[in-house]
């Protein structure tokens, strides 16, 4: 895909140049066992099934896998290596975090920081997006737990979504809950899901939908009980990829190059207007507003 050429580049010059694994203490090479090969960078498990040409990726940044920059730059390099490699054809998004997919992005930081911290965090959740929405393989979100905002955009760059039957546990796009604003290429992630209409409600209103809600509002594909997440993930998969690849891949493409080439074109200024959105005083107080119920309502 074209998007995917030109995001190649820069995560894969730094993955073969090292300089994200020294930085991590040591490269993320694979491990064998078996039929298995693993690798982590901390944040991130990656486990693929040779027999099958399956990559489970796990999240496993306690207590709820919000979005850091560092967790985004270990997510987009772990895809990236996935990505190249010819071997791995599917992709199973899961949560290592129990009861939790992802709580977003990760609020701190979008607070009191530099503009040139705002600026690298947002060009990082980018990437993730590029990455993961454009990603050439079958990618399947088993959603294990809740899935605010930034943890439902990953969700939703996904090709099909599996979430456990809890009505405990909620997705939806709910910026607007936090007084900020879901930016177009996540508006547009949700209609290409549910249509304009359905995404006009949910995003003025920041809704979060519990599970049984999430079915019937189209936000996931399928529920199934909470121990079956993984297993219906993986037989999901296998009908994915009995399609033949190049064709799957086309259409896919078909789908999603518009939207991803729209943001492609206009990067730096959604990085602007990002930074100076939320460098705003009055944004900066809602989110401390924010952050401070949370931790209230413990
Ligand atoms: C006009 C054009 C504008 C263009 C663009 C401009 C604007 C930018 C748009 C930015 C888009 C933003 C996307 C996002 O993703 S924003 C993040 C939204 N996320 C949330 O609202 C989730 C909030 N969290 C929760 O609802 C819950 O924590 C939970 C995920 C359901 C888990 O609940 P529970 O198990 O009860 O855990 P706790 O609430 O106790 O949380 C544990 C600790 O984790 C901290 N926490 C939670 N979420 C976040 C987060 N997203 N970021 C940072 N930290 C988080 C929480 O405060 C607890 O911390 P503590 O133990 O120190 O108290």
């Amino acid at each position: 895909m074209a998007a995917q050429a030109v995001l190649r580049s820069s995560a894969r010059a730094r993955l073969l140049s090292g300089a994200f694994c020294a930085q991590r203490g040591g490269p993320a090479l694979w491990q064998h066992h078996q039929n298995q090969r693993a690798f982590s960078n901390g944040k991130i498990l990656v486990e693929m099934d040779e027999a099958t040409g399956v990559a489970v990726m796990k999240m496993k940044s306690p207590p709820v896998n919000s979005l850091n920059l560092d967790f985004l730059t270990e997510f987009s390099i772990s895809l990236e290596k996935l990505e190249i490699d010819r071997s791995c054809r599917g992709l199973i998004l899961t949560s290592a975090v129990s009861k939790i997919f992802s709580a977003g992005l990760d609020i701190t930081e979008m607070s009191g920081k530099s503009n040139e911290h705002y600026a690298a965090f947002w060009r990082a959740v980018q990437e993730m997006w590029l990455k993961l929405y454009g990603s050439n393989m079958v990618t399947i979100a088993a959603i294990n737990g809740s899935s605010p905002a930034g943890g439902c955009l990953m969700a939703l760059c996904c090709d099909y979504r599996i979430m456990a039957d809890n009505p405990k546990f909620a997705i939806g796009l709910n910026e607007t809950q936090l007084g900020i604003v879901a930016p177009f290429w996540f508006k547009d992630t949700m209609i290409n899901t549910i249509g304009n209409r359905a995404t006009e409600l949910s995003l003025q209103l920041g809704q979060m939908y519990p599970a049984p809600e999430a079915l019937k509002f189209g936000l996931v594909d399928k529920l199934v009980p909470e121990d079956k997440v993984q297993s219906a993930a993986a037989a999901a998969m296998s009908q994915w990829l009995s399609v033949p690849d190049h064709a799957r891949q086309l259409t896919k493409s078909m789908m999603r190059k518009p939207a991803i080439d729209r943001l492609v074109k206009q990067r730096e200024a959604d990085i602007n207007n990002f930074v100076s959105f939320i460098s705003k005083d009055s944004i900066q107080k809602s989110l401390q507003i924010y952050m401070d119920r949370l931790k209230q309502k413990k």
